[in-house]
């Protein structure tokens, strides 16, 4: 009898990809959780498929509109082909087997490569890859001393250099250099193909290293507190500010860190312990409980409240993100409480910092809006003025007096996380704005 020969499979590991894609766009179930439940294919290049995907997904979908190979292909499932699509242009710029999909897929390679060239687009390059020094367990001459022994070569710029050009050294990097951030001190900056190199380095698990966005290190940049002072983290866990408020301090003074969700509390508790801060209080409770008998003469506040978290690069978007109005109302009801609290229980306080995550301007302007109006005896600093005009993007400045004194860090333009941060200061008596 003779065998009748089985179609080639598709590897597991693009099946499991596209299966993960169609469920997230046909359910709208978060690529985190669902690339946590998948228990067959490889973790890390799934991962890395999908981000590619995130990065250029207007590119993937042009291109197969525009060659025709789903309608020419009408076998071909729509996911799979996005899929192998981002992994031949994009991705590892090969396809694994001989599976008829990937035949497929790879005989219009060509036309893939035009169509995208053709539209305009080009490949996102991810952004740099941010080191943060522990100086609790490591100096700056320590940590300059262990990269050049390890034949990493330092990028150095003019003391003068100005944001723009620091930027553009940022994006010419060689694969073997380094540079030191212009604002924060500790901050080293490597090329993007390092990220994996450094996030299993041995200096980051003995907590040497922190890998930190620079965009999250200017929350304790800007509060600047001094060492000796008292400082109150609001919304402390899992300690990433924590730890740095610490550094900045030269591990001097104290910080209360209030947290209330107890599984967080444990890993705040661990990474400072772990990272040899000697002045961190952690308190497991409500931020809203907080006051001068509990926390005595507080100086300074960091508020780093729950928000929706649209800023951060490391979340795949696999389509447009939906703003939930819902949403938004009720964690910015949160937000004011608690900077609203951080106000007034303290009678001590001389600055506070207020940062999120988030990019919507009813977390961030609009809440920073409300809190002075209804405690008039702040003010809000200039945070670019803060970065010696170093900095290009404030907030709306259609809202007077508040938008050009904030600052934001976008993705895009700064190559960091998307942040945003406002400043306050205690007004003294008679104080103009
Ligand atoms: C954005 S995260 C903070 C990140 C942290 N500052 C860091 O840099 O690692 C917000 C945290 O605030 C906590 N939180 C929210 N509301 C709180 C409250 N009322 N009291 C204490 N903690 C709160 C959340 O559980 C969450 O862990």
């Amino acid at each position: 009898m003779s065998k009748i020969p089985h179609s080639v499979k598709v590897p597991t590991q693009y099946r499991a990809t596209a299966k993960i894609l169609k469920q997230a766009l046909e359910n709208q179930k978060s690529i985190k959780s669902l690339i946590f439940e998948e228990r067959h294919a490889r973790v890390r290049t799934l991962h890395a498929v999908l981000r590619h995907y995130s990065d250029n997904r207007a590119a993937v979908e042009n291109a197969i509109e525009e060659t025709g190979l789903l309608k020419d292909n009408p076998n071909l499932d729509q996911y799979l082909a996005k899929v192998l699509v981002t992994e031949l242009i994009f991705g590892r710029k090969q396809l694994n087997g001989e599976s008829k999909p990937v035949q497929k897929v790879r005989s219009y390679e060509e036309k893939l490569q035009q169509a995208i060239s053709g539209g305009g687009f080009e490949k996102k390059e991810p952004n740099p890859r941010y080191v943060r020094i522990n100086t609790n367990l490591f100096s700056l001459s320590e940590a300059l001393e262990y990269l050049a022994s390890e034949e990493w070569r330092r990028k150095e710029l003019p003391a003068d250099v100005s944001y723009a050009d620091f930027l553009a050294a940022i994006k010419a990097l060689e694969e073997d250099e380094f540079m030191t951030d212009l604002h924060v001190e500790g901050v080293l900056i490597f090329h993007h193909k390092w990220a994996n190199y450094w996030a299993t380095h041995d200096f980051v698990k003995e907590k040497k290293f922190i890998l930190q966005n620079k965009a999250t290190c200017l929350a304790a940049e800007l509060l600047a507190p001094p060492p000796g002072s008292t400082v109150l983290d609001m919304c402390a866990a899992p300690g990433m500010k924590t730890l740095h408020l610490c550094n900045v301090m030269k591990n001097k003074g104290r910080i209360y860190a209030v947290e209330q969700s107890k599984e967080r509390y444990h890993s705040l508790c661990s990474i400072t312990n772990d990272a040899g801060c000697e002045i961190v209080t952690p308190i497991l409770d409500d931020a809203l409980r907080m006051n001068d008998e509990r926390c005595p003469e507080v100086e300074y506040i960091l508020v780093d409240p729950s928000c929706s978290g649209n800023g951060m690069q490391s979340r795949i978007n696999v389509c447009d993100e939906q703003k939930d109005e819902r949403r938004l109302f009720k964690l910015a009801g949160l937000q004011v409480k608690i900077l609203s609290h951080a106000m007034r229980a303290f009678p001590n306080v001389k600055r506070i910092a207020y940062c999120t995550c988030s990019l919507w301007k009813e977390e961030n302007e609009k809440v920073v809006q409300y809190c002075l109006q209804v405690n008039p005896s702040f003010k809000l600093l200039s945070c670019k003025k803060a970065l010696r005009n170093k900095w290009q993007n404030v907030g709306d400045t259609e809202l007077a007096k508040i938008g050009k004194n904030c600052l934001y860090c976008l993705p895009d333009s700064d190559l960091t996380d998307g942040i945003f941060l406002a400043l306050f200061e205690k007004r003294r008596d008679g104080d103009e704005d």
